[in-house]
């Protein structure tokens, strides 16, 4: 398999959570140019199962990337920039998926000694396809053991990885906030009940929640990221919405957090006399990798000699982590140098990370 053009044809066509039909084909034709003696294929929605047949299996060893894109403008001037408008693969997924194809190319062309199960896993980035992919009959009959899987690290050199055993990514919860009022002329504010004037306050309010409320000692983070409102420039809003999400290190802050939430929005309500609702979206599980099976991997790179450095906590979230919640199991960062970040439309990772990265998957599912 040529990676880099698997990369690139995949990076053409992002597709949101659960609208990823040309996907799951454009993976299902790749599948199936790899011998098929060992292999067992079956979709599941969107997404795919390829459970690889071991020679002697003593357990199964589950791996799982995320096949989804971001509604997001590309601006990386790539000749193989994606030809989905508004849609980016700007969270790596597409470097996931080429990993996930060239370390399945391996297993099947060379068989593991235990029993491989591939999960291309759709919707991470929302409304989350792991939890309910975790109970759908092909994991059932194939439920591994052990399970990993790896994210791209903006921020890491290419040829790097970083792990750490215990909590790596966050609680998250989705926010969606709507505020209704009484629109009107906008020379006549009095006459009116101006839901601009009361969503710009409470985003700045909610800034407190962390500052004020939460246990310095805990993290937290209230992220807006998008405010919706208004018609035209002499009218006044009637109604406003802001989408954000909230991350925490404990489901108890996370609940706290919620708690906070709630109060400043009783108080709007009150003070704007508008009314205001809360939908809090998909919730994600905290990333919590197994202390055993980390243990293991890292045993492993050491002695395999690849370079990797203790990871930090991130407040990123990964709906990963419901299996890691059911399965033992690990994530890791693979280090691909890109100036611009994770969810930025000029995300350029360096593509000499995909061999690196089918190397550590593929030595991974041989020896863990
Ligand atoms: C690794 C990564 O960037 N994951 C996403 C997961 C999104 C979860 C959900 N849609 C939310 O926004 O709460 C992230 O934004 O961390």
């Amino acid at each position: 398999m040529d990676y880099i053009n698997t990369r690139r044809t995949l990076h053409q066509i992002p597709e949101l959570g659960f609208e990823e039909v040309k996907t799951q084909k454009t993976l299902l034709s790749f599948i199936s140019e790899m011998p098929q003696n060992h292999l067992e294929v079956e979709t599941w929605r969107t997404g795919i199962f390829v459970f690889v047949k071991g020679t002697v299996p003593e357990k199964t060893i589950g791996y799982r990337t995320d096949i989804d894109g971001l509604p997001l403008q590309e601006e990386t001037g790539y000749e193989f920039s994606s030809v989905h408008e508004g849609r980016m693969h700007a969270c790596g997924h597409d470097f996931h998926m080429t990993i996930a194809l060239g370390a399945l190319e391996k297993m099947a062309e060379h068989p593991p000694e235990n029993n491989v199960l591939f999960l291309f896993q759709p919707a991470e980035e929302g409304p989350g396809g792991a939890e309910p992919m975790l109970q759908s009959e092909p994991m059932k009959k194939w439920r591994p053991d052990e399970i990993f899987a790896l994210h791209i690290a903006p921020e890491l050199p290419a040829r790097t990885l970083s792990v750490k055993p215990g909590l790596l990514f966050a609680n998250t919860s989705e926010l969606f906030i709507d505020f209704k009022g009484v629109g009107g002329h906008a020379a006549y504010p009095h006459r009116t009940k101006d839901m601009i004037v009361a969503a710009s306050s409470y985003v700045t309010q909610l800034q407190q929640i962390v500052a004020r409320r939460v246990d310095p000692l805990e993290s937290a983070v209230v992220t807006i990221g998008k405010v919706e409102a208004g018609t035209v420039q002499n009218i006044i809003a009637e109604t406003a919405r802001l989408e954000g999400t909230i991350r925490t290190t404990s489901s108890s802050i996370m609940e706290e957090v919620k708690t906070e939430i709630e109060k400043l929005v009783r108080g709007m309500e009150i003070s704007n006399d508008c009314t205001i609702t809360i939908d809090y979206g998909s919730n994600y599980h905290q990333v919590y990798n197994d202390e055993t099976v980390t243990g293991k991997f890292i045993q492993l790179m050491d002695e395999l000699g690849y370079e990797w450095k203790e990871a930090d906590r991130a407040m990123t979230g990964e709906d990963f982590g419901y299996m890691l919640k059911e399965i033992p199991g690990f994530m890791f960062w693979l280090g691909v140098d890109s100036e611009a970040g994770l969810h930025q439309s000029t995300l350029t990772p360096k593509e000499e990370a995909l061999e690196y990265g089918i190397s550590i998957v593929t030595d991974t599912l041989y020896h863990l």
